[in-house]
């Protein structure tokens, strides 16, 4: 089987108005369950933050004059998307101190030459906002907001982490990518929310992936100890998901990225590349069994590309480890520390994939 999501269409995104009206304190004062303010507050900021980003693709991919070389689409998102979670969050969260680590910050923003793509920006996400808003944000406010993103992390107190696009290749293509936003409470994940909003609803695999009506659009939430969700972008209610079952390794189907150069491919089998977080969604809800993410020597991986999606598996019955079967510490600043790469699984196959995984590393150092 052969599957290539890449090639799935990209939807309209109909924004829910019940997750918009949903405030934080309107939830948080129904329930006394952990981490419910927080989780209504990103989950409005991942919403309206997929808007955004949404509004850019559609005009990439409808523009026949913009170059798909030229990467500025990507970086008015990228900076976008952050200006809005971060100012969302601030906003539902008043009376909490704010602490954000985030790939993106705004020095390449500050010269003269960038002004024309900060006033594309700025527009763009007081646009996004414009139901949020009493007045207009300003350049510099939007510049503030990307810059609240420049925490180190650590493991005191409490701190977001979020990848404003994460799969750019994958936007810049018309297809996946995620916006990942995660919490950490005391160096421990606590809450992630995961927006794919080209992921198609039903579990791929299914014989429907190439239909013209196929809906897409999924956002996967966590909280610790409380299960995985996924519902609609476009407002269904969330259903509790579990990675799959399968207990026979040959039965397992693998994901991995899309980006060739982001894993040593000899390592796995692939059934399904996709760009991004994703994966970790997909994953979530059994449409593989295994995910392995193997980068070449040197390259360090950094919080925010797994601390959604981790949670994300985890909550749904899922282990994520690195080589040496250690958990993911994401409490000790920007970077993962990490025994050479990272596989995702279900509880009953982990022990025989590090298995398969270790002797594979094994082969290849003493070949070298
Ligand atoms: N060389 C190399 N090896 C491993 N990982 C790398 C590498 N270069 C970049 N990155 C990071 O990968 C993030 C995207 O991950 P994916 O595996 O989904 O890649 S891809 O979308 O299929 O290209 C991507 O996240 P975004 O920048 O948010 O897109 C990068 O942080
Ligand atoms: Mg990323
Ligand atoms: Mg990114
Ligand atoms: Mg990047």
């Amino acid at each position: 089987m052969n599957i290539n999501i890449n090639r799935l269409r990209t939807g309209p995104l109909r924004l829910p108005n019940i997750i918009l009206r949903n405030s934080a304190s309107v939830i948080a004062s129904s329930m006394s369950l952990p981490y419910q303010k927080e989780l209504a507050a990103a989950k409005k900021a991942a919403f309206l933050a997929t808007r955004l980003c949404q509004k850019v693709q559609r005009s990439l991919l409808q523009s026949d004059v913009q170059s798909k070389l030229d990467k500025s689409p990507v970086t008015v998102a990228d900076y976008g998307s952050q200006a809005v979670v971060s100012f969302v969050l601030k906003h539902e969260l008043p009376a909490e101190p704010f602490s954000l680590v985030a790939e993106e910050d705004s020095r390449d923003l500050q010269s003269d030459a960038a002004q024309e793509i900060l006033d594309r920006i700025t527009l763009l996400v007081n646009d996004t906002l414009a139901s949020e808003l009493t007045s207009s944000l300003s350049a510099e406010s939007v510049l503030g907001a990307i810059d609240s993103g420049r925490s180190e992390g650590g493991s005191h107190g409490r701190h977001w982490v979020l990848d404003p696009i994460d799969g750019t290749k994958g936007f810049l293509r018309g297809d996946q990518y995620a916006i990942a936003l995660a919490l950490l409470d005391e160096g421990k994940l606590v809450l992630g929310v995961l927006a794919c909003p080209n992921l198609p609803l039903a579990p791929f695999g299914h014989n429907n992936q190439e239909s013209s009506d196929i809906q897409v659009g999924c956002l996967f939430s966590a909280v610790i100890g409380m299960g995985t969700y996924m519902q609609s972008l476009n407002g269904s209610s969330p259903v509790k998901v579990h990675v799959s079952a399968i207990e026979n390794p040959k039965e397992a189907s693998f994901f991995e990225s899309f980006e060739a150069s982001h894993s040593m491919h000899d390592l796995s089998i692939s059934i399904a590349e996709i760009d991004s977080q994703a994966k970790y969604g997909a994953l979530s809800r059994g449409d593989g069994a295994i995910y392995l993410r193997f980068p070449h020597a040197g390259y360090r991986e950094k919080i925010w590309d797994h601390a959604a999606g981790s949670i994300v598996v985890t909550e749904a019955g899922g282990v994520v480890a690195d080589a040496a079967g250690n958990p993911l510490d994401f409490s000790k600043g920007k970077y993962l520390e990490l025994e050479k790469g990272i596989v995702a699984t279900n509880q009953k196959l982990m022990p025989s994939l590090l298995k398969a995984v270790q002797e594979s590393i094994q082969e290849k150092t003493s070949s070298l």
